[in-house]
């Protein structure tokens, strides 16, 4: 079958996005701020590695300075800690992440926790999540996590508005699920949020109820074509690193089940879709975060 769905284009939103922010990059220049971020990855992994390289060509695009500390995969808790208490004092880093999943052995939340909150370019402080939960603050007094941030825009800029819909997120991790049903649920919005994940007993009965299904699992076709309704919009989030059998190279795939393309309403793409806009919602934190300290009112 043919593919029939819509499709949500993160690329081409991404890039209009990245475009806007130019602008006000360049505002900011000529009152003699510079934004900068800075990145932290710790250890090997492939996927870490490249999304990062992707966050400093995004950064070097828009004319944001960028910085990496790249460490190894065996670095204490007290020498990560140490480079955490650098970039907190460093003036010329506006805001910076820690790339995320850390190896085990480090403890990712207490990283977070020693992060200064205002330069917290991925919303994922306790302070900002904080936030995000007494719905306080943002988007103007407080930087969202990207990637749901990054959901609302896709959606909001395809004229997809949410107001009344079931929503089911799938998935309950930090960066994606849980901050996505805060989100979704605030008055703007005005989604109904279902949250399944690991112990959820029927899934498949859940997605035949969902007008929007957005899948963060990282289960490679977990979410089954058959299952989503005909006028569904499914965002598909979750990426796995499988070989692809005819090539021997390791290829992305998603979540959602490619025959969707041919059965629902709307698609994001993956690779494609919500990544692109990830990287863009972490350049508009960094200016934003940048207007605030400079005390310019956010998004002039
Ligand atoms: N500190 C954080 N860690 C992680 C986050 C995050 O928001 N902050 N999210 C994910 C990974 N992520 C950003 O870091 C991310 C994921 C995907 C993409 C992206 O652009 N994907 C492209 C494909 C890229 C490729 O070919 O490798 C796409 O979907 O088209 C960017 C960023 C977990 N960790």
């Amino acid at each position: 079958m043919s593919p029939t769905a819509q499709i949500l284009d993160g690329k081409k939103t991404a890039a209009a996005i990245r475009s806007e922010l130019t602008t006000r990059i360049g505002a900011l220049k000529e009152r003699g701020i510079n934004p900068g971020l800075g990145t932290v990855l710790v250890g090997d992994d492939p996927g870490s590695h490249s999304y990062v390289a992707g966050k400093h060509r995004d950064c070097e695009q828009v004319g944001i300075t960028s910085v990496r500390r790249d460490l190894p995969a065996d670095i204490s808790q007290a020498d990560l800690e140490k480079v955490i208490d650098e970039l907190n004092d460093d003036d010329a880093t506006t805001g910076y992440i820690v790339q995320l999943p850390l190896p085990k052995h480090l403890d990712a939340n207490a990283i977070l926790e020693r992060m200064a909150p205002e330069k917290d370019a991925d919303g994922l402080h306790p302070v900002n999540l904080g936030k995000l939960v007494l719905n306080v603050g943002a988007p103007l007094d407080s930087p969202l996590p990207c990637t749901p941030h990054g959901i609302v825009e896709l959606l909001r800029r395809h004229g997809i508005t949410l107001n009344g819909k079931n929503v089911l997120v799938v998935g309950r991790g930090i960066t994606v699920g849980r901050p996505l049903g805060l989100l979704l649920t605030r008055r703007d919005i005005n989604a109904t949020v279902t949250l399944a994940h690991t112990g959820t007993v029927d899934l498949p009965h859940l997605l035949r109820q969902a007008d929007v299904v957005i899948a963060a699992a990282g289960f490679p076709g977990m979410i089954k074509a058959a299952d989503l309704k005909s006028d569904a919009i499914v965002l598909d989030v979750g990426v796995t690193r499988v070989e692809d059998p005819e090539t021997g190279k390791a290829k992305l795939t998603g979540d959602v089940e490619p025959a969707a393309a041919s059965t629902v309403a709307w698609l994001s793409p993956n690779p494609g879709g919500v990544g692109p806009m990830t990287r863009a919602m972490l350049l508009a934190n960094v200016v934003e975060a940048a207007e605030r300290q400079a005390g310019i009112a956010v998004g002039h």
